[in-house]
């Protein structure tokens, strides 16, 4: 029924997947359900070659904020409330169709959306508190907190289109909110970006351009651009997707949908994905003193650029912290003469790279001696919960969650650990 509906949804909007160019769907798409991947997603019906297009979503398919400002009801009354984001537009947006339900033009696909969702604003402060990490537990509560915000400064918005009380609340609107950052793709005209029926059904994998240790930060922007195996193509008013590899007939075609570590899947998309390469620790710079060194205020000792001293899901400092630990281990002196050979990716001393990987090593044991519970403790504990009678329900499934992403987090430091003393033992 599911699938048969949004196959009639498909074909109202002339959404194609034809390798013929004509507007039929179920040539080179099928819905299916990937339980390990995704659950329900698109396999291909055929052998497709990388590079193909493999769908093809008119304009008029796209809910996005232009359907809120064209609508006669909802425009008239948008018009007094410019100082909405088009995210706070879209959800309120997303509330109405759904309250028109079979009335509205995208009934079919809506109906059809999943009710429940599992990303961090969903977390209540118990099941954030099973991150164990600071960092983590509170993005659950900001993002919470966030959710929250939007939600008040719409209310009034929210009120004024008459909607039943239903789809005024809190709950409704975390579900719409969850929904809208999920699910929605980029268009190059708005922020919030468009819902797309059919070509949301596509599930996530990790960008397959470059390992994450071969890149450099400047190219940074163009790295995340090229990003995306899909787009809004003008010349044809459609959103169309291509295949970003070969794929034989019956596997799931992905989508990447952006560069995110594990906490930033969790936040947006509530899912985590093993062995996510884009995982990444991000650590605090040591102070000189943490190397014996005395400090000289020089501006070089100061933090920057956060985001990029990190611990990489393979455990290998990235290419910035290393360089930033190699800079910091020695004196400002030999730093000013050597300073270069660090920004190579070279050691500016034996004794000195000796200090940084021990103090790496240190790092990853004090943050794991600080967590509550071992990796085998949150491995015992995961089994226990997928074994559980209530396995399935919403607590369980974010408490599973919450376990799972913590213990991804002591991988890596473990990996680090473990990396870090064979760096610094082949100095002895
Ligand atoms: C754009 S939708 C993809 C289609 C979705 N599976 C559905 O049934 O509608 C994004 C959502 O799918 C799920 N998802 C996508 N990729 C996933 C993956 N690799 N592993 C687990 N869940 C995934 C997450 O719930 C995410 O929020």
């Amino acid at each position: 029924m599911e699938a048969r509906e949004l196959l009639e949804c498909a074909a109202t909007f002339g959404i194609s997947d034809s390798s013929q160019g004509s507007s039929q769907f179920g040539d080179t798409l099928e819905i299916a359900v990937f339980p390990d991947q995704g659950g329900r997603g698109l396999g291909v019906a055929r052998n497709v070659e990388q590079g193909e297009m493999i769908l093809r979503v008119p304009f008029a398919a796209l809910i996005g904020v232009h359907c809120a400002r064209e609508d006669p009801e909802f425009g008239k009354v948008l018009v007094d409330f410019a100082h909405l984001s088009s995210v706070q537009i879209l959800t309120a947006y997303l509330l109405s169709e759904v309250a028109k339900s079979c009335s509205s033009r995208w009934f079919s696909y809506l109906r059809h959306n999943p009710q429940v969702h599992h990303s961090l604003p969903h977390f209540s402060a118990m099941e954030a508190e099973e991150l164990q990490v600071e960092d983590a537990i509170s993005m659950a509560k900001s993002s919470l907190e966030d959710t929250q915000r939007q939600w008040r400064e719409t209310s009034s918005l929210l009120s004024r289109l008459r909607l039943p009380r239903k789809f005024t609340t809190f709950k409704a609107w975390l579900w719409a909110a969850a929904t809208i950052s999920s699910r929605t793709l980029h268009v190059p005209w708005d922020d919030a970006g468009v819902l797309c029926p059919i070509g949301d059904l596509f599930n996530y994998d990790a960008p397959i351009e470059r390992t994450m240790s071969s890149r450099n930060e400047d190219d940074e922007l163009e790295f995340t651009n090229r990003l995306t195996d899909g787009g809004y193509e003008t010349s044809i008013s459609s959103y169309c997707f291509y295949a970003r590899r070969s794929y034989k007939k019956g596997q799931q075609a992905l989508i990447c949908y952006g560069q995110y570590t594990n906490l930033e899947l969790l936040e947006h998309y509530g899912f985590l994905l093993p062995d996510n390469p884009c995982d990444v620790i991000y650590i605090p710079l040591p102070s000189p003193e943490e190397f014996g060194l005395k400090s000289t205020g020089d501006k070089s000792e100061r933090q920057h650029n956060l985001a990029a001293y990190c611990i990489e899901a393979s455990g290998k400092p990235s290419f910035s912290l290393l360089q930033q630990l190699r800079l910091r281990a020695v004196p400002a002196s030999l730093r000013k003469s050597h300073g270069y050979m660090a920004s190579q990716g070279l050691p500016i001393s034996r004794e000195s790279d000796q200090l940084v990987f021990l103090w790496l090593q240190k790092k990853c044991q004090k943050l794991l001696e600080k967590l509550p519970t071992t990796i085998e403790q949150d491995e015992r504990a995961l089994e226990q919960l997928e074994k559980s009678t209530s396995s399935g329900s919403c607590g369980v499934e974010r408490h599973k969650l919450a376990i799972k992403w913590r213990l991804g987090y002591k991988t890596i430091l473990q990996r680090c650990l473990t990396y870090s003393k064979g760096e610094s033992l082949g100095f002895e």
